[in-house]
């Protein structure tokens, strides 16, 4: 399995403002990008707190780029997959409608209600006791067949990815805005490192629109 970190963030850190509302920091050429790098991956993962505050639908949207997967014996767009220890998916999300398949990884304290919910729009993985256990959640992704794997966010998913050793490489579109606000979300949230910091090493810089893109891969 490969997983890559995607994120656009603020020149100073941010990922929205501190309303959690989506906000395009990406420009045109950054979105395309994104967009083949989702037509290159089997899966593309969010955490539950992006989909309660962006709705996101996680879709190819260039239809070559999905003329080109139908071609490679593949699904027109990637499957789904959100972390979602309690099962807040809401019901009528658009990342459950019937476009690309998608998976739920909750917890066993997901309420059984929510599971019936879901179930009848997501397949459900369940790893972990109070929050998901991503290890265990991406090792049963890995069984179905997802190895190329695209984290989109938010900042709290990707800093427990980080955590637990998962994140092979990270990409960060910095844009040319800055957002602010000790509540804004960063890219890597969570509890923070106080020691062990994971190390990055830079692979390239490039400008992209108004601003850079940074890549590096994440030493062992
Ligand atoms: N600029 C960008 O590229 C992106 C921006 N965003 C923004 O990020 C914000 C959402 O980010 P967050 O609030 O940080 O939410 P998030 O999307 O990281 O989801 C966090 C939630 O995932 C669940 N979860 C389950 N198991 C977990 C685990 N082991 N580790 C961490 N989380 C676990 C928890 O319910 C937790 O509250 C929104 O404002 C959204 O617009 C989101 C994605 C990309
Ligand atoms: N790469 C990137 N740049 C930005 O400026 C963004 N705001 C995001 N957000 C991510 O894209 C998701 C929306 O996807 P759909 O257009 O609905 O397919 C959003 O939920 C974030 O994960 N990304």
């Amino acid at each position: 399995m490969h997983v890559v970190v995607n994120a656009a963030m603020s020149a100073d850190g941010k990922l929205s403002s501190r309303r959690r509302e989506q906000l395009a920091i990406s420009g045109e050429e950054d979105f395309d990008r994104v967009d083949r790098l989702r037509a290159d991956s089997d899966a593309v993962v969010v955490g539950v707190g992006t989909v309660l505050a962006d709705d996101p639908s996680l879709t190819v949207k260039d239809e070559t780029l999905c003329e080109r997967r139908l071609e490679r014996g593949e699904s027109a767009h990637p499957a789904r997959v959100v972390v979602d220890s309690s099962g807040r998916t809401p019901e009528d999300a658009t990342i459950l409608d019937d476009r690309a398949a998608t998976y739920v990884c909750l917890s066993e304290a997901a309420p059984i209600d929510s599971r019936m919910d879901l179930a009848d729009h997501a397949e459900l993985v369940t790893a972990g006791e109070d929050r998901v256990d991503l290890l265990r959640a991406f090792a049963t992704l890995q069984e179905q067949g997802l190895e190329r794997i695209m984290v989109e966010g938010g900042g709290e998913l990707i800093f427990s990815l980080f955590d637990v050793g998962l994140v092979d490489e990270l990409t960060v579109y910095v844009g040319a805005k800055v957002i602010g606000g000790r509540d804004a979300p960063t890219l890597a949230d969570g509890d923070g490192f106080v020691d062990e910091f994971p190390l990055l090493s830079l692979e390239s810089v490039k400008r992209i629109d108004d601003g850079a893109l940074l890549r590096w891969t994440v030493d062992s």
